[in-house]
């Protein structure tokens, strides 16, 4: 049986950038417990922008920290690439973290005493990395903060620090890009720049990137959309247009 998430067609070597497997989530115990993913399964493809969605409470951001090992299941499995990331100890799963995932958050992380170019490059210190200069150049011209790296990040706005936390992801060249509500807390014309950054990451960098959103005009910048209802992934869309997510999102508060 095929699960809402496996996209259709799947990716071209039959491995999925992130797996997930029959994943449960529950927290707490007896009568308390909350059942927050339930046999969730759902396979997203290299290079491909996906976005979660559903209403609140139904299971997204539990969804994103257990793809991206952020926390584990409480059963089933989730793969990175070929890595079954159950099968890792605290520690491997730290630095595979650090040097295979990427994330950018709604508010925004950056380290305060740090500039631009040092949180950018803050995950390759932290992996005893050095910096492709190359690349980095390429980064930095992409999220266009070339005469800002001196910086510190309470001197730029809110847009310009998410730029620079989507940089920071972008440094390692991780194999997905997780992002909690990364426009959540801007304004919706510096929203639109921050994913048609992550568009960009996508088409031309060939990233691969998965996001948390409430946003149908967000999700609208993706190629799948996922939605979750009370830790049930219920229903997928593909090329999704914000009038169609808004219709589903709908059918999903009325049913709650
Ligand atoms: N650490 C926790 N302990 C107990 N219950 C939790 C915990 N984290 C999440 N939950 C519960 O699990 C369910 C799913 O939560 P989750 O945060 O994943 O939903 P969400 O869709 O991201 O919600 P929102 O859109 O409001 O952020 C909710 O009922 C929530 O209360």
């Amino acid at each position: 049986m095929r699960s809402w998430g496996q996209q259709p067609d799947g990716p071209a070597d039959g491995r999925y950038a992130v797996q997930l497997t029959d994943v449960t989530k529950r927290y707490g115990d007896g009568p308390s417990a909350v059942l927050a993913l339930d046999k969730v399964g759902a396979g997203i493809a290299p290079g491909t922008f996906t976005a979660v969605m559903g209403p609140s409470g139904s299971g997204k951001s539990t969804f994103l920290h257990c793809a991206a090992g952020l926390d584990r299941p409480t059963s089933g499995s989730v793969r990175l690439g070929a890595q079954d990331l159950s099968t890792l100890k605290e520690r491997r799963l730290t630095e595979l973290r650090r040097t295979r995932i990427g994330f950018v958050f709604q508010a925004f992380n950056l380290l305060p005493s740090l500039t631009v170019e040092q949180n950018i490059t803050l995950p390759l210190r932290l992996a005893g990395r050095q910096v492709d200069a190359g690349w980095f150049d390429h980064i930095v011209k992409a999220v266009d903060l070339g005469d800002r790296l001196a910086r510190f990040p309470a001197q730029l706005s809110g847009g310009q620090q998410q730029r620079v936390a989507i940089a920071r992801a972008l440094v390692t060249r991780p194999e997905v890009i997780f992002a909690d509500e990364p426009t959540g807390a801007l304004d919706p014309e510096t929203a639109r720049d921050i994913l048609g950054l992550l568009r960009q990451a996508v088409t031309d960098l060939h990233q691969t990137v998965v996001m948390v959103t409430h946003d149908p005009v967000a999700a609208a910048h993706t190629d799948h959309a996922l939605f979750l209802s009370a830790g049930h992934l219920v229903d997928a869309l593909t090329e999704p247009s914000a009038d169609r997510v808004a219709d589903v999102m709908a059918g999903l508060r009325r049913a709650a």
